[in-house]
């Protein structure tokens, strides 16, 4: 159930938001004749109907209200409009079809707060959105992130030596993995194997924001924004207690990678990458340099923030599903050595000829989203859909996960089954499951080069290593009961597994044998 913060902030927020809540809730605009809004759950005065909402699996309760009212479900949270999209067809129809429409998110009046106004994600559909998008689209585009693979493979043999030598610790490895290629892209920074000093900057900026920036605490402040004058010591205000570090952290995270990089190209050291490709063609003379040098900063530090623990939680999901599926572990481990033999790890271009490896990855995406609900988009105007009123500025959430669950599309959609993607003669099938990356406009920009990080990641590490369950001090098997994280990605809790080299005689040195004929 919802759990709004302290008990003196929401005696607070109700006692002082009754009359504001009322007049929104009365005060909804007259509809033209023969349209309504969308069904929905009866809202509540000031809370509407955020007590009916599970915090912590929210996209759960969306989709039980859309068995009950439909694919397109319109509730109110603190008196601020909203709704759910539970069905791919509607989602690509006003998100996609209707995007000039759609392509907005809400204010997010926290963000400032915490420093975090500069990310492209939360941006509002504006021009310099716009400007930070098409930075981020020319370095990640489908044709452009091909010059990233031997970077990529490396950062994959990298993660391959740290298992070897500290199985343990393999969620850290996997971290390491996904922000070492994503600062290699942004900034041409070379991130050290372990323990490397930016990396750990922008770890824990996410942590502590991300902690605090909560979906359910945002609604809050979003409809009662006058809450966040409330000084840092009274009840329920701890995101303002923190905000100072989260703030310092920021701008440090904006800034380091970034001074890194324009060193680098000043003294001839970098590699191409979005930043160094970006600055070279911004003309210092042009009136608004300054303009594009700070879109580029911002976009640059978003990238890094989206891509890292989004590629990390898809390969935690992937390496939960192979030890709970050991059959399609085995299956996909004997194809690859059927396919590359044992004398050399996959490269890409062995992708061709692995079509089970690329279904075992779109049921990752699938079967657990990274993003259960994308992120939130918005309505720039009121529009009327199939009869159903769409009011200015509501936000829309489109429920990813109810779309994947979708049991005419995926039967049995709970078991992690990557045949579902592939044709009977063994080809893919044209389900890419593109919702997993979004919508419209607004769709991750990242994802092909996520893409090939994680082909890269899972090939090898199926190639080399078995996972299992760990086993406690008696040699008894420890059982995994699956669970993840609430909040707006949905990444496995940590769980324990064992991680053994298939070949018996794999050590650090036969590893980086394997790895230098690999190349
Ligand atoms: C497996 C990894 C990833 C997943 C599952 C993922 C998924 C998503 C989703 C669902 C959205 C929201 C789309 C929407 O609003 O409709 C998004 C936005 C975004 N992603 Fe990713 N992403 C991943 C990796 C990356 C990477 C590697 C980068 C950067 C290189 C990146 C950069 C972004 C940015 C900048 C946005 C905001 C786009 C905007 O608001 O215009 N993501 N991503």
């Amino acid at each position: 159930m919802w759990d709004p913060m302290t008990s003196g902030l929401e005696a607070f927020l109700v006692a002082s938001a009754i009359g504001f809540a009322l007049r929104s809730y009365f005060g909804k605009p007259k509809l033209p004749h023969g349209v309504q809004y969308a069904p929905g759950p009866t809202p509540l005065p000031v809370l509407g109907n955020a007590l009916a909402v599970d915090a912590s699996a929210p996209w759960v309760t969306y989709k039980q209200w859309g068995s009950q009212y439909g694919d397109l479900v319109y509730f109110r949270l603190f008196g601020q409009d909203n709704i759910v999209i539970n069905s791919e067809k509607i989602a690509r129809d006003l998100l996609e079809t209707r995007s000039q429409n759609y392509s907005d998110r809400p204010e997010i009046v926290t963000n400032q707060l915490f420093g975090a106004d500069y990310n492209t994600a939360f941006m509002r559909y504006n021009s310099r959105w716009r400007l930070q998008r098409k930075m981020l689209h020319q370095s990640f585009r489908q044709d452009a992130v091909i010059s990233f693979r031997p970077m990529q493979a490396a950062k994959t043999h990298e993660l391959l030596l740290n298992l070897l030598e500290d199985p343990a610790g393999y969620v850290k490895h996997l971290e390491v993995h996904s922000g070492s290629i994503i600062m290699a892209a942004v900034y041409s920074y070379e991130a050290s194997r372990r323990n490397d000093y930016l990396i750990g900057l922008v770890k824990e900026t996410l942590d502590v924001v991300l902690k605090e920036l909560r979906p359910e605490i945002a609604a809050i402040f979003g409809a009662f924004p006058f809450l966040l004058r409330l000084p840092a010591w009274f009840p329920g205000m701890r995101l303002k207690r923190v905000a100072p570090l989260a703030r310092r952290l920021g701008v440090e995270t904006v800034e380091q990678p970034f001074a890194h990089t324009e060193k680098g190209l000043a003294t001839g050291t970098v590699s191409p990458c979005m930043v160094a490709d970006h600055l070279q063609e911004i003309d210092d003379d042009d009136n608004d340099s300054a303009w594009q040098k700070k879109a580029l900063k911002e976009s640059a530090a978003t990238a890094y923030g989206a891509g890292t623990e989004t590629t990390a939680g898809v390969l935690m999901n992937f390496v939960l599903a192979m030890i709970l599926y050991p059959e399609i572990q085995e299956k996909a481990h004997d194809l690859i050595e059927k396919v590359v033999g044992t004398k050399r790890l996959p490269t890409f271009e062995d992708r061709a000829s692995l079509t089970y490896i690329d279904a075992i990855f779109r049921e990752c995406l699938r079967w657990r989203p990274m993003f259960p609900l994308a992120i939130m988009h918005a309505a720039v105007e009121s529009d009327v859909y199939n009869g159903h009123y769409i009011p200015k500025g509501v936000t829309i959430t489109p429920n990813v996960w109810a779309m994947c669950q979708n049991e005419e599309k995926y039967p049995n959609p709970d078991t992690f089954n990557p045949d579902r993607f592939l044709n009977p003669d063994g080809t893919l099938t044209n389900d890419t499951v593109s919702i997993a990356w979004g919508f419209g406009r607004r769709i991750c920009p990242g994802r092909y080069l996520a893409e090939g990080s994680l082909w890269s990641a899972m090939t090898c590490i199926l190639a080399v290593y078995k996972f299992s369950n760990a086993k406690d001090e008696t040699g008894k098997e420890i059982e995994i009961e699956p669970k993840w994280h609430g909040g707006i990605t949905m990444r496995p809790v940590d769980f324990p597994c064992s991680i053994t080299p298939r070949n018996a005689g794999m050590d650090f040195q036969a590893l980086q044998d394997l790895i230098k004929v690999s190349v």
